[in-house]
């Protein structure tokens, strides 16, 4: 593998200074836990504002963005380091394609991660959708069964557009509330977890405002309509997972390729070889025996023997 460019993040600065002094203090305290690189993966379906996402997170302009279907099928990594941290993030193609799961974008994506440990899965949506649908459900299954269901014990949802108004005379809070409980619902049922596996480790949600119409609050930091200032809160809730004791995932051979067919139940074989030669084999053998002995002999056989004599 080709070694990884890392050059400085000089994009924090662009931040204001209260937003600086939070992200320090966060990855001071990632630092103090012994972590010194966060790896993060950016997935979601096609422009729901993956790049801008990483772009906003970096402070400058690494992911090209674009209004309409991007083209890009490759993913790209891009690393910062700061303070003896070093920051990874992978943005990658959209995961839908003609409205299915665009299984060769995948593949890429597998691929492009071999030997490479995800500490955070950012899923990407919009806030401003008012729907969930079946296609949902099929992009969180297909991001379950390439990395393992263990991927949303280390995954967050990002909604972006978070400068919404909602319709329908409904508050901010409860748009957001209604909507992050219809995804929340997908990510359970496509990623195959339990509902008390999810009570006792819940998928974060986090709001984003990538426009740079974003509002802003006196010290200048993007703030959303409840007064959020939305990206450090998007570092802090990334560093709580990074630290939530779940296990990292590395994308090995074994992962990409999933699991062999042939060896799938080979444990079994010694116990079904010794369940037929019990229980099959041994008394179809004892009945031949017992038939041999309960035989009568033919006449011939028994004057062969010269034991018919008197018989005849
Ligand atoms: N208003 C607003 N627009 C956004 C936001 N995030 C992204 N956009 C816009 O949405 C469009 C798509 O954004 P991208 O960041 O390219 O989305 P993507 O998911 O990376 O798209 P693909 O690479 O095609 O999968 C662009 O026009 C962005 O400017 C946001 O938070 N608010």
């Amino acid at each position: 593998m080709a070694a990884q460019l890392i050059r400085e993040w000089s994009g924090i600065q662009q931040f204001p200074t209260a937003t600086q002094t939070k992200l320090l203090e966060l990855l001071g305290k990632l630092k103090e836990e012994n972590v010194s690189t966060v790896t993060i993966l950016v997935m979601g379906k096609g422009g729901v504002g993956k790049s801008s996402t990483v772009n906003s997170l970096l402070g400058e302009r690494v992911a090209a963005v674009s209004a309409f279907q991007s083209e890009a099928m490759r993913p790209i990594i891009c690393s910062r380091a700061r303070a003896g941290f070093t920051l990874n993030i992978i943005d990658t193609p959209g995961l839908v394609e003609g409205g299915f799961v665009n299984e060769h974008a995948l593949e890429i994506i597998k691929r492009f991660l071999l030997n490479k440990t995800i500490d955070i899965l950012l899923y990407v949506d919009r806030l401003d959708g008012y729907r969930v649908d079946n296609l949902d459900r099929q992009v969180i299954k297909a991001i379950t069964d390439s990395f393992g269901k263990g991927i949303w014990q280390r995954g967050l949802v990002v909604l972006t557009h978070a400068q919404l108004s909602p319709p329908d005379g409904l508050s901010y809070d409860e748009f957001f509330s209604r909507r992050s409980e219809a995804l929340l619902k997908v990510v359970r049922l496509g990623g195959q977890i339990r509902r008390q596996e999810l009570e006792a480790r819940p998928v974060p949600f986090v709001l984003v405002e990538n426009s740079g119409r974003c509002n802003t609050n006196d010290i200048g930091e993007k703030i959303l309509p409840n007064g959020t200032a939305w990206l450090p809160e998007l570092v802090k809730t990334i560093t709580e997972v990074v630290l939530n004791g779940s296990k990292p995932i590395l994308v090995d051979q074994k992962l990409i390729e999933g699991p062999d067919p042939n060896s799938k139940g080979r444990f079994l074989i010694p116990f079904i070889l010794a369940f037929q030669y019990f229980l099959v084999v041994k008394p179809i053998k004892g009945a031949i025996k017992g038939d041999i002995a309960r035989e009568s002999k033919p006449l011939w056989e028994l004057r062969d023997l010269g034991l018919a004599k008197r018989q005849f």
